[in-house]
């Protein structure tokens, strides 16, 4: 059965935090290398990865496919749909990037394939935390996370609109 987590506060990111983020992120791992290539978590590990990649010029990169969410809802296990060859020395040298950890059930699930990789994330809530080495900016357990590629620009509500809602 899919659970919803009780989610009541959203953090928008755009292109531009994003892109800072990850590439504060990049700033950090740099001193942990160098890395043998980078392992991306799709699909939400996929746009993390490109610009660490670049900024690491690491050119060999590999996936990890799995799918743990539909929407807003936590399925009741991580599908594992695709594995990688850095599973042949148990990720040793490798970097494995995703773009959040939340429940760390994905983390947790990707790690035993590449228990010896380092997992680094863009962001990071308290319940995964522990499950990553590297992470940038936390937010609170009870937050989603609106990437750049889930947005749309909409006309926005007026005060007086969202007030006549909540009465
Ligand atoms: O710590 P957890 O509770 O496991 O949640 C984190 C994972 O959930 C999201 O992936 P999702 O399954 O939604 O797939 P996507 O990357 O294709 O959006 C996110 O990209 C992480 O991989
Ligand atoms: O906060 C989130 N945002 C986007 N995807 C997610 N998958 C798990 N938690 C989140
Ligand atoms: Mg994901």
């Amino acid at each position: 059965m899919a659970s919803s987590a009780g989610y009541n506060k959203m953090f928008p990111v755009s292109w531009t935090e994003l892109h800072r983020d990850a590439r504060a992120l990049a700033w950090r791992l740099a001193d942990l290398g160098p890395f043998k290539g980078l392992v991306a978590i799709t699909r939400g590990g996929l746009v993390p990865a490109a610009i660490i990649a670049r900024e690491l010029n690491l050119r060999l990169i590999d996936t990890v496919c799995c799918s743990t969410y539909d929407r807003m809802e936590r399925g009741a296990k991580v599908e594992l749909l695709k594995g990688t060859s850095a599973e042949n020395d148990k990720g040793e040298g490798w970097l494995i990037v995703d773009d959040l950890v939340d429940t760390g059930v994905t983390a947790r699930a990707v790690r035993a394939l590449l228990p010896k990789a380092h997992f680094a994330t863009v962001y990071a809530k308290p319940a995964g935390r522990p499950t990553v080495d590297s992470y940038i900016t936390e937010v609170s357990q009870d937050t989603w996370i609106l990437f750049p590629w889930d947005q749309e620009a909409v006309m926005a509500k007026t005060i007086i609109e969202l007030k006549g809602s909540q009465q």
